[in-house]
């Protein structure tokens, strides 16, 4: 049992890191989940009158916080990803080490024990008194669970723009129109800094360079490999923390309004051409060679931002599991994450299940579905063919085995979209008022194939990961609603209608349009 309630004395304190009362201490006789809420919302007078002080003119949030810090006893390491239980292999976070001895992946594994020392009911309390504020750092979605994240990175060196917090906005007229359902939702992710996922595993990344780079570690750059979304984020948290950033983008193979993100943003852009798969390799010979931080998921800090997508979800539900939820995939490392998520907060007792998972594939990059399908024999890497859900365009995953130890131990499930299924779904939940991104289509593509086959039924509380903003992806739904793609019907296209610009013609497609809107006008 925790005792809760030091930590609510005001609504300052309630967002600050603990030095917390181990969950042996006595709790008060009035301790309850609502009882906490009130106290942290209704402090006694005195508090409430602190809380309502400003803090001096001249501090900024981040020095306000400094006055706060308090000392506790979590921490991190990072081990072999799915290692033995007797391996002894790990390395501090302030190492620059990207794979195990024996050249598998890494994971980044908090002290769980320490963690424990706080029940449930505490952990979930704590997060839920950070949210909607804008204290530092924890106004930010990832640093508001930041004893799970990175725990003892110290606030004066995190790079964030309170990233996260996004949107789980109920799909209402989607769910019944189209698939029966009354419990659909869509995690809005995209809906970012920088317009996709990746702010989250970001803000932790570059934060930890932050931190290396004052402690003089020879870290002059940060460079990734990417289909557009990576780099976006890696060159926008640099450049908010004054680091370069190096990017590696294949050529011709991102949209425009993804290439100008680290353009404008300062990096040193390089087109090369070839495809991701042939850019993630040449990154990976380039920082094993200069001293060039590599920012691409193969690094497991990033998943520790991405996990908290996941903790995001149940807290949105007051911390009620949802039966599925079903994530696009391309690299494979945020199939983990959210796993990992999900995992954490049933292993220190904030839930007692996890979803099930469900894992989206293009048909035209799919390696992860064909190996599923081959009841997980030998994984093969395939050549990636071209996708509207271009940031997914990759072949050779390199968080496979993560993806697969994440969709194992969730009951998972793998499905693909085909170019047309894709993009329909898109349209279709386009018409219903999002404005959605092709990866976010492909989800729903998975959606639609397991609902019609039953396996997910229509009072199942569904969530669909949306990955990235549909702004960063106009030019596939102008192609679409163009008619214009090649051997697609595009069936929900909704193109402009041309009229001569005279009262009498624009009275007639009026007229004729409402009619068919309205059967009472016939
Ligand atoms: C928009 C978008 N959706 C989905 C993904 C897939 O994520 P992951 O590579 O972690 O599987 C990516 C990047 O790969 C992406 O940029
Ligand atoms: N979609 C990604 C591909 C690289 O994924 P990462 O998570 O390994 O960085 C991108 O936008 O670059």
């Amino acid at each position: 049992m925790a005792a809760a309630a030091p930590i609510f004395r005001s609504s300052f304190l309630s967002s600050q890191p603990l030095s917390p009362t181990p969950s042996t201490a006595p709790r008060p006789t009035s301790y309850s989940p609502l009882s906490m809420r009130a106290t942290a919302t209704s402090p006694d007078p005195p508090a409430a009158a602190a809380a309502k002080t400003r803090r001096p003119s001249n501090e900024n949030i981040r020095d306000e916080a400094r006055r706060h810090t308090s000392s506790h006893n979590f921490s991190a390491k990072y081990v072999p990803f799915n290692a033995d239980p007797s391996s002894t292999e790990s390395y501090t976070l302030d190492e620059i080490v990207y794979r195990s001895r024996s050249g598998g992946l890494l994971d980044v594994q908090h002290d769980m024990d320490a963690l424990k020392k706080f029940d449930g009911e505490y952990w979930r309390s704590l997060f839920d008194s950070r949210v909607g504020k804008t204290t530092w750092p924890y106004g930010s979605g990832v640093w508001s669970k930041k004893e799970w994240v990175l725990p003892e990175i110290d606030g004066d060196d995190i790079v964030s723009a309170f990233e996260g917090n996004s949107n789980l906005f109920w799909a209402e007229r989607f769910g019944k129109q189209f698939l029966g359902m009354k419990d659909l939702w869509v995690k809005h992710c995209g809906i970012s800094h920088t317009g996709s996922f990746k702010d989250l595993g970001m803000t932790v990344l570059v934060s930890q360079v932050n931190r290396l780079r004052k402690m003089n570690r020879p870290v002059v750059g940060v460079g990734c490999a990417s289909t557009g979304d990576t780099s976006a984020a890696l060159s926008a948290y640099c450049a908010s923390a004054g680091i370069p950033s190096i990017v590696f983008l294949p050529a011709n193979r991102i949209s425009m309004a993804q290439l100008v993100q680290p353009i404008a943003n300062g990096a040193f852009v390089l087109s090369i051409d070839t495809d991701f798969d042939g850019c993630m390799q040449l990154i990976r010979e380039v920082t094993a060679e200069l001293p060039i931080y590599l920012a691409n998921s193969l690094n497991s800090l990033r998943l520790e931002g991405q996990k908290t997508a996941a903790i995001e979800i149940l807290q949105q539900f007051d911390w009620q599991v949802p039966d599925w939820v079903i994530v696009p995939g391309g690299n494979l490392g945020n199939i983990y994450a959210f796993y990992k998520g999900f995992q954490m907060c049933k292993e220190l007792g904030l839930v007692d299940k996890i979803p099930r998972l469900v894992c989206a594939q293009a048909a035209n990059a799919n390696p992860l579905y064909l190996h599923y399908k081959s009841g997980w024999k030998d994984f093969k890497a395939v050549k990636a063919g071209t996708t509207f859900a271009s940031a997914i365009q990759i072949g050779d995953p390199v968080s496979i085995d993560r993806a697969v130890y994440a969709l194992k131990k969730s009951n998972g499930i793998v499905e693909e979209a085909t170019e047309e299924e894709l993009m329909d779904s898109m349209a279709q939940a386009d018409s219903t008022g999002m404005f959605i991104c092709p990866h976010t289509g492909v989800a729903l593509t998975a959606l639609f194939k397991l609902r019609n086959s039953g396996i997910i039924g229509p009072n199942d509380r569904t969530v669909v990961v949306s990955t990235a903003h549909g702004l960063k992806f106009t030019q596939s739904k102008v192609d679409y609603h163009s008619k214009e793609i090649k051997d697609m019907a595009c069936r929900f296209a909704n193109p402009p209608t041309q009229v001569k610009a005279d009262f009498g013609s624009v009275m007639d497609v009026l007229k004729k349009y409402l009619l068919s809107k309205d059967s009472k006008l016939h």
